[in-house]
Protein backbone atom coordinates (compact mmCIF):
# COMPACT_ATOMS: atom_id res chain seq x y z
CA UNK A 1 0.00 0.00 0.00
CA UNK A 2 1.56 3.13 -1.13
CA UNK A 3 2.75 5.71 1.85
CA UNK A 4 -0.09 8.55 2.46
CA UNK A 5 1.56 11.70 1.83
CA UNK A 6 1.47 14.70 4.40
CA UNK A 7 1.52 17.42 3.13
CA UNK A 8 1.95 21.38 4.37
CA UNK A 9 -0.21 24.17 2.17
CA UNK A 10 0.96 27.64 3.36
CA UNK A 11 -1.27 30.15 2.08
CA UNK A 12 0.29 33.63 2.04
CA UNK A 13 -2.18 35.86 -0.34
CA UNK A 14 -2.38 36.97 -3.28
CA UNK A 15 -5.62 36.68 -5.90
CA UNK A 16 -6.28 33.29 -5.17
CA UNK A 17 -7.00 34.03 -1.61
CA UNK A 18 -9.04 37.19 -2.69
CA UNK A 19 -12.70 37.73 -4.18
CA UNK A 20 -14.02 40.15 -5.93
CA UNK A 21 -17.32 42.64 -5.06
CA UNK A 22 -20.23 43.36 -7.30
CA UNK A 23 -18.24 46.37 -8.62
CA UNK A 24 -16.11 43.85 -9.97
CA UNK A 25 -12.89 45.33 -7.28
CA UNK A 26 -10.51 42.38 -6.21
CA UNK A 27 -9.47 42.70 -2.64
CA UNK A 28 -8.09 40.03 0.46
CA UNK A 29 -10.43 37.77 2.43
CA UNK A 30 -11.47 37.68 6.15
CA UNK A 31 -12.14 34.23 5.58
CA UNK A 32 -9.84 32.45 3.38
CA UNK A 33 -11.73 31.02 0.61
CA UNK A 34 -9.20 28.18 -0.29
CA UNK A 35 -10.03 26.38 2.97
CA UNK A 36 -13.11 24.91 1.07
CA UNK A 37 -11.04 22.50 -0.64
CA UNK A 38 -11.76 19.17 -0.75
CA UNK A 39 -9.42 16.61 -1.13
CA UNK A 40 -9.74 12.66 -1.14
CA UNK A 41 -8.36 12.04 2.32
CA UNK A 42 -6.81 8.37 1.31
CA UNK A 43 -3.91 9.92 -0.72
CA UNK A 44 -3.02 13.43 1.20
CA UNK A 45 -3.27 14.23 4.41
CA UNK A 46 -3.59 18.28 4.08
CA UNK A 47 -2.42 20.84 7.00
CA UNK A 48 -2.75 24.32 5.88
CA UNK A 49 -2.01 27.50 7.87
CA UNK A 50 -2.38 31.06 6.93
CA UNK A 51 1.22 32.36 7.22
CA UNK A 52 0.11 35.96 5.79
CA UNK A 53 -2.98 37.06 4.31
CA UNK A 54 -0.77 39.48 1.59
CA UNK A 55 -1.15 40.69 -1.68
CA UNK A 56 1.96 40.17 -2.94
CA UNK A 57 3.30 43.49 -4.01
CA UNK A 58 3.28 43.53 -0.44
CA UNK A 59 5.94 40.95 0.44
CA UNK A 60 9.01 41.73 1.06
CA UNK A 61 12.67 39.87 1.79
CA UNK A 62 11.74 39.38 5.61
CA UNK A 63 8.41 37.61 4.55
CA UNK A 64 10.30 35.36 2.01
CA UNK A 65 12.75 34.56 4.72
CA UNK A 66 10.31 33.62 7.36
CA UNK A 67 8.75 31.54 4.53
CA UNK A 68 12.25 29.77 4.31
CA UNK A 69 12.75 29.10 7.99
CA UNK A 70 8.73 27.72 8.29
CA UNK A 71 9.75 25.26 4.76
CA UNK A 72 13.21 24.39 6.33
CA UNK A 73 11.24 23.17 9.57
CA UNK A 74 8.21 21.17 7.97
CA UNK A 75 10.95 19.02 5.47
CA UNK A 76 13.05 18.32 8.30
CA UNK A 77 10.09 17.10 10.35
CA UNK A 78 7.48 14.65 8.75
CA UNK A 79 6.13 16.46 6.11
CA UNK A 80 6.63 15.04 2.85
CA UNK A 81 6.11 18.21 0.80
CA UNK A 82 5.06 21.52 0.72
CA UNK A 83 2.68 24.14 -1.33
CA UNK A 84 2.85 27.72 -1.19
CA UNK A 85 0.14 29.76 -2.27
CA UNK A 86 1.34 33.22 -3.12
CA UNK A 87 0.18 36.22 -5.17
CA UNK A 88 1.82 36.48 -8.84
CA UNK A 89 2.81 39.86 -9.36
CA UNK A 90 6.26 39.06 -7.05
CA UNK A 91 5.60 34.96 -7.16
CA UNK A 92 8.76 34.20 -9.66
CA UNK A 93 10.91 36.33 -7.16
CA UNK A 94 9.37 34.29 -3.62
CA UNK A 95 10.11 31.18 -5.75
CA UNK A 96 14.09 32.05 -7.10
CA UNK A 97 14.62 33.00 -3.25
CA UNK A 98 13.14 30.14 -1.59
CA UNK A 99 15.19 27.83 -4.24
CA UNK A 100 18.42 30.04 -3.65
CA UNK A 101 18.28 29.26 0.00
CA UNK A 102 16.90 25.54 0.58
CA UNK A 103 18.73 22.56 -0.16
CA UNK A 104 17.05 20.56 -2.80
CA UNK A 105 15.17 17.27 -1.97
CA UNK A 106 11.17 17.08 -0.99
CA UNK A 107 8.87 18.63 -3.34
CA UNK A 108 8.45 22.72 -2.68
CA UNK A 109 5.25 24.14 -5.31
CA UNK A 110 4.27 27.51 -5.21
CA UNK A 111 1.10 28.07 -7.13
CA UNK A 112 -1.13 31.20 -7.18
CA UNK A 113 -4.33 32.69 -9.61
CA UNK A 114 -4.97 34.97 -11.58
CA UNK A 115 -8.45 35.19 -11.25
CA UNK A 116 -9.96 35.56 -7.76
CA UNK A 117 -12.26 32.70 -5.70
CA UNK A 118 -15.88 33.92 -6.82
CA UNK A 119 -14.66 35.28 -10.56
CA UNK A 120 -16.46 33.29 -13.81
CA UNK A 121 -13.25 30.60 -14.24
CA UNK A 122 -11.59 30.96 -11.42
CA UNK A 123 -8.94 28.95 -11.61
CA UNK A 124 -7.24 29.10 -7.96
CA UNK A 125 -8.49 26.24 -6.65
CA UNK A 126 -8.03 24.28 -9.41
CA UNK A 127 -4.18 25.42 -9.53
CA UNK A 128 -4.05 24.31 -5.66
CA UNK A 129 -5.47 21.30 -6.52
CA UNK A 130 -2.88 20.15 -9.46
CA UNK A 131 0.14 21.55 -7.12
CA UNK A 132 -1.06 19.28 -4.39
CA UNK A 133 -0.78 16.84 -7.21
CA UNK A 134 2.58 17.59 -7.97
CA UNK A 135 3.98 17.75 -4.08
CA UNK A 136 2.51 14.34 -4.02
CA UNK A 137 3.87 12.68 -7.15
CA UNK A 138 7.48 10.69 -6.41
CA UNK A 139 9.48 12.35 -9.75
CA UNK A 140 8.87 15.61 -8.01
CA UNK A 141 11.71 15.40 -5.78
CA UNK A 142 15.48 16.95 -6.14
CA UNK A 143 13.60 19.38 -8.54
CA UNK A 144 14.17 22.16 -6.77
CA UNK A 145 10.83 24.70 -6.01
CA UNK A 146 8.49 24.52 -8.84
CA UNK A 147 6.07 26.83 -10.25
CA UNK A 148 2.85 24.67 -10.54
CA UNK A 149 0.22 27.04 -12.77
CA UNK A 150 -2.13 25.88 -15.44
CA UNK A 151 -1.21 22.60 -15.96
CA UNK A 152 2.36 23.26 -16.40
CA UNK A 153 5.46 22.74 -13.92
CA UNK A 154 8.16 25.42 -14.22
CA UNK A 155 11.53 25.17 -12.59
CA UNK A 156 11.68 28.47 -9.93
CA UNK A 157 15.13 29.58 -11.94
CA UNK A 158 13.84 30.42 -14.95
CA UNK A 159 10.18 30.70 -14.60
CA UNK A 160 8.71 34.04 -14.93
CA UNK A 161 5.25 36.28 -15.76
CA UNK A 162 4.84 36.93 -18.73
CA UNK A 163 1.11 37.96 -19.03
CA UNK A 164 -0.96 40.74 -16.73
CA UNK A 165 -3.84 38.87 -16.73
CA UNK A 166 -4.03 35.76 -18.51
CA UNK A 167 -3.91 32.37 -16.73
CA UNK A 168 -1.09 31.31 -18.61
CA UNK A 169 0.80 33.71 -17.42
CA UNK A 170 4.25 32.43 -16.25
CA UNK A 171 6.27 30.92 -18.64
CA UNK A 172 9.94 30.02 -18.96
CA UNK A 173 11.14 32.47 -22.36
CA UNK A 174 14.39 29.92 -22.58
CA UNK A 175 13.60 26.23 -22.99
CA UNK A 176 9.63 25.95 -21.82
CA UNK A 177 8.34 23.98 -19.26
CA UNK A 178 9.98 21.25 -17.05
CA UNK A 179 6.59 19.41 -17.12
CA UNK A 180 2.90 18.99 -17.81
CA UNK A 181 -0.65 17.41 -15.76
CA UNK A 182 -3.04 15.94 -17.58
CA UNK A 183 -6.17 14.50 -15.87
CA UNK A 184 -4.81 11.78 -14.84
CA UNK A 185 -0.82 12.09 -14.84
CA UNK A 186 2.18 14.00 -14.57
CA UNK A 187 4.84 14.00 -16.95
CA UNK A 188 8.50 15.59 -16.72
CA UNK A 189 10.33 16.38 -19.63
CA UNK A 190 13.79 17.06 -18.68
CA UNK A 191 15.47 18.32 -15.16
CA UNK A 192 17.09 21.80 -14.90
CA UNK A 193 20.56 21.57 -13.36
CA UNK A 194 21.20 22.56 -9.65
CA UNK A 195 21.31 26.50 -8.76
CA UNK A 196 23.29 27.22 -6.04
CA UNK A 197 21.68 27.87 -2.39
CA UNK A 198 23.18 29.16 0.58
CA UNK A 199 20.79 29.31 4.16
CA UNK A 200 20.91 32.50 4.96
CA UNK A 201 19.94 34.40 8.11
CA UNK A 202 19.21 37.74 7.19
CA UNK A 203 18.27 40.04 3.94
CA UNK A 204 19.46 43.34 4.71
CA UNK A 205 20.95 45.63 1.82
CA UNK A 206 19.57 48.04 -0.53
CA UNK A 207 20.00 46.68 -3.76
CA UNK A 208 17.76 49.01 -6.63
CA UNK A 209 17.23 48.32 -10.14
CA UNK A 210 18.18 50.54 -13.44
CA UNK A 211 16.49 49.61 -16.85
CA UNK A 212 18.64 50.99 -19.43
CA UNK A 213 16.80 52.59 -22.91
CA UNK A 214 18.27 54.13 -25.70
CA UNK A 215 20.17 57.69 -25.62
CA UNK A 216 20.01 57.16 -21.81
CA UNK A 217 22.31 59.16 -19.66
CA UNK A 218 24.41 58.90 -16.85
CA UNK A 219 22.09 61.85 -14.30
CA UNK A 220 20.38 58.93 -13.05
CA UNK A 221 23.51 56.81 -11.86
CA UNK A 222 24.76 59.70 -11.18
CA UNK A 223 22.00 60.59 -7.89
CA UNK A 224 23.09 57.18 -6.79
CA UNK A 225 25.36 57.85 -2.99
CA UNK A 226 27.28 55.04 -2.76
CA UNK A 227 27.31 55.63 0.84
CA UNK A 228 23.75 54.38 0.57
CA UNK A 229 23.44 51.27 -1.39
CA UNK A 230 24.64 48.37 -1.05
CA UNK A 231 24.95 46.97 -5.00
CA UNK A 232 23.09 47.72 -8.18
CA UNK A 233 21.03 45.48 -10.93
CA UNK A 234 20.99 47.53 -14.22
CA UNK A 235 18.90 45.79 -16.86
CA UNK A 236 21.19 46.59 -19.75
CA UNK A 237 20.53 46.66 -23.47
CA UNK A 238 20.67 43.24 -25.45
CA UNK A 239 23.37 40.72 -24.66
CA UNK A 240 24.66 43.41 -21.61
CA UNK A 241 25.85 46.79 -23.17
CA UNK A 242 25.00 50.29 -22.11
CA UNK A 243 25.30 53.50 -23.46
CA UNK A 244 28.69 55.62 -23.34
CA UNK A 245 27.82 58.22 -21.01
CA UNK A 246 26.57 55.83 -18.42
CA UNK A 247 30.16 54.17 -18.05
CA UNK A 248 31.75 57.25 -15.85
CA UNK A 249 29.06 57.03 -13.57
CA UNK A 250 29.17 52.95 -13.17
CA UNK A 251 33.22 53.47 -12.77
CA UNK A 252 32.74 55.69 -9.83
CA UNK A 253 30.09 53.39 -8.09
CA UNK A 254 32.57 50.78 -8.46
CA UNK A 255 35.37 52.88 -7.32
CA UNK A 256 33.12 52.82 -4.12
CA UNK A 257 33.18 48.89 -3.72
CA UNK A 258 29.78 49.11 -5.11
CA UNK A 259 28.55 45.35 -6.27
CA UNK A 260 27.12 46.13 -10.09
CA UNK A 261 24.84 43.60 -11.85
CA UNK A 262 24.23 43.53 -15.50
CA UNK A 263 21.28 41.54 -16.92
CA UNK A 264 19.51 41.71 -20.40
CA UNK A 265 15.83 43.54 -20.86
CA UNK A 266 15.36 41.09 -23.65
CA UNK A 267 12.95 38.73 -22.38
CA UNK A 268 14.77 35.74 -23.69
CA UNK A 269 18.26 34.57 -23.71
CA UNK A 270 21.78 35.07 -21.83
CA UNK A 271 23.50 37.45 -20.79
CA UNK A 272 27.39 38.18 -21.43
CA UNK A 273 30.27 40.15 -22.10
CA UNK A 274 30.95 39.95 -25.45
CA UNK A 275 31.36 44.01 -27.28
CA UNK A 276 34.15 45.85 -26.82
CA UNK A 277 33.65 49.12 -27.40
CA UNK A 278 32.69 51.69 -25.31
CA UNK A 279 29.56 50.66 -22.96
CA UNK A 280 29.74 47.33 -24.37
CA UNK A 281 29.82 44.38 -21.91
CA UNK A 282 33.37 43.38 -22.74
CA UNK A 283 34.80 46.02 -21.57
CA UNK A 284 32.63 46.59 -18.51
CA UNK A 285 33.22 43.30 -17.43
CA UNK A 286 37.38 44.42 -17.33
CA UNK A 287 36.34 47.67 -15.33
CA UNK A 288 34.51 44.81 -12.69
CA UNK A 289 30.72 44.77 -13.71
CA UNK A 290 28.95 41.24 -12.66
CA UNK A 291 27.04 39.30 -14.66
CA UNK A 292 23.97 37.33 -14.32
CA UNK A 293 23.58 35.62 -17.22
CA UNK A 294 20.55 33.49 -16.46
CA UNK A 295 18.25 35.61 -14.68
CA UNK A 296 16.02 38.75 -14.69
CA UNK A 297 16.94 41.93 -12.49
CA UNK A 298 14.54 40.87 -10.12
CA UNK A 299 16.13 37.85 -9.64
CA UNK A 300 19.76 39.17 -9.95
CA UNK A 301 18.94 41.48 -7.23
CA UNK A 302 17.33 38.74 -4.83
CA UNK A 303 20.47 36.68 -5.63
CA UNK A 304 23.06 39.75 -5.14
CA UNK A 305 21.49 40.01 -1.52
CA UNK A 306 21.38 36.73 -0.37
CA UNK A 307 25.29 36.75 -1.95
CA UNK A 308 26.16 39.74 0.37
CA UNK A 309 23.87 38.83 3.64
CA UNK A 310 26.15 35.31 2.96
CA UNK A 311 29.46 37.12 2.55
CA UNK A 312 30.42 35.33 -0.50
CA UNK A 313 34.32 35.91 -1.07
CA UNK A 314 34.02 35.54 -5.13
CA UNK A 315 30.88 37.74 -6.49
CA UNK A 316 32.13 37.60 -9.89
CA UNK A 317 32.06 33.51 -10.08
CA UNK A 318 28.31 33.61 -7.82
CA UNK A 319 26.71 35.69 -9.62
CA UNK A 320 27.77 34.21 -12.62
CA UNK A 321 26.68 30.75 -11.86
N1 LIG B 1 -2.89 37.43 -9.62
C1 LIG B 1 -2.40 37.95 -8.50
O1 LIG B 1 -2.21 37.24 -7.54
C2 LIG B 1 -2.06 39.41 -8.54
C3 LIG B 1 -2.17 40.13 -7.22
N2 LIG B 1 -2.04 41.55 -7.43
C4 LIG B 1 -1.06 39.69 -6.26
O2 LIG B 1 0.03 39.46 -6.69
O3 LIG B 1 -1.32 39.61 -5.10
Amino acid sequence: MNHKKKILVLHTGGTISMAEDEQGNVSPNAQNPLNRLNLPSDQVEIVAEDIFNLPSPHITLEHMLLLKNRIIAACDGDFDGVVITHGTDTLEETAFFLDSTIQRGKPIVITGAMRSSNELGTDGIYNLKTAIRVVADNDSHDRGVLVVMNDEIHSARFVTKTHTTNVSTFQTPTHGPLGLLTKNKIFYFHRDSENQHLDITSVTGNVPIIKCYAGMNGEILDLLDPNRIDGLVIEALGAGNLPPSTVAPIERLLAHHVPIVLVSRCFNGIAEPVYDYEGGGSRLHHAGVLFAPEVNSQKARIKLIIGLNAKVKNLDDFMEN
